[in-house]
């Protein structure tokens, strides 16, 4: 049997993604009339989807949320244009993927982030061939942290265990809802004291998760 295969998030966990993210969510909003948010605020704003970040943007304007349907169509199209030029993969995180794999790892995908944008960027940043499973928001009715993406993610690479990776409140409490070891990386979008979350670990550099993830099994 090969080692326990290794899932990640994607925002704020593989990528800082903020910079092409709030590019897109400032075009829409001051194409609408509004004003632009700072990248502090747009980080915020993450977590729960693409519709949800845009729900956030219209309350933060003090926007009619009957809107909501044409503001999110107009940020998914205008995000979908280029979801990557300003995004950049952690520091080490590549090198983690590389030692992970030649451990023998199944690694897979699992972001809130709509499947079709992740897979978009996955392409543009030379990542997709690390990912036996990618599943993202869109593909089921429900988002993390509900743990049934996670638990197709599980399913596509064909096991029913896995260590789960990721940066945010909504990772943590995922992980916990499917029952699987939980890896939190502390340089991400997380909200609040990464020890309030539920984990097995935290990291802050890549250069520490193969081992983390060797302690798991
Ligand atoms: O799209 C989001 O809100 C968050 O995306 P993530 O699940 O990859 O962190
Ligand atoms: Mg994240």
């Amino acid at each position: 049997m090969s080692p326990v295969p290794v899932i990640f998030d994607l925002d704020g966990t593989l990528i800082d993604s903020v910079p092409d993210i709030a590019f897109a969510l400032n075009a829409v909003f001051t194409e609408a009339g509004q004003e632009a948010f700072d990248l502090a605020t747009v980080t915020s704003f993450i977590g729960n989807g693409l519709p949800n970040l845009v729900q956030k943007a219209m309350l933060a304007r003090g926007m009619d949320l009957a809107g909501h349907p044409q503001m999110n169509a107009a940020m998914q199209a205008r995000y979908r244009e280029d979801p990557s030029s300003r995004t950049r993969i952690y520091p080490g995180a590549l090198a983690a993927l590389d030692q992970l794999q030649a451990q023998g790892r199944k690694l897979g995908l699992c972001t809130n982030k709509p499947e079709e944008a992740a897979r978009l960027i996955l392409d543009q940043l030379n990542l997709s061939s690390y990912f036996a499973s990618v599943v993202g928001g869109g593909r089921l009715a429900v988002l993390k942290p509900d743990p049934a993406p996670l638990q197709l993610c599980m399913a596509e690479l064909g096991r029913d265990e896995a260590i789960y990776v990721g940066d945010s409140e909504v990772d943590a409490e995922t992980a916990l809802a499917a029952g699987l070891p939980f890896l939190l990386y502390t340089e991400g979008y997380r909200k609040s004291p990464a020890e309030t979350l539920p984990q097995t670990a935290a990291f802050s550099d890549f250069a520490e998760l193969p081992w983390l993830v060797a302690e798991q099994g």
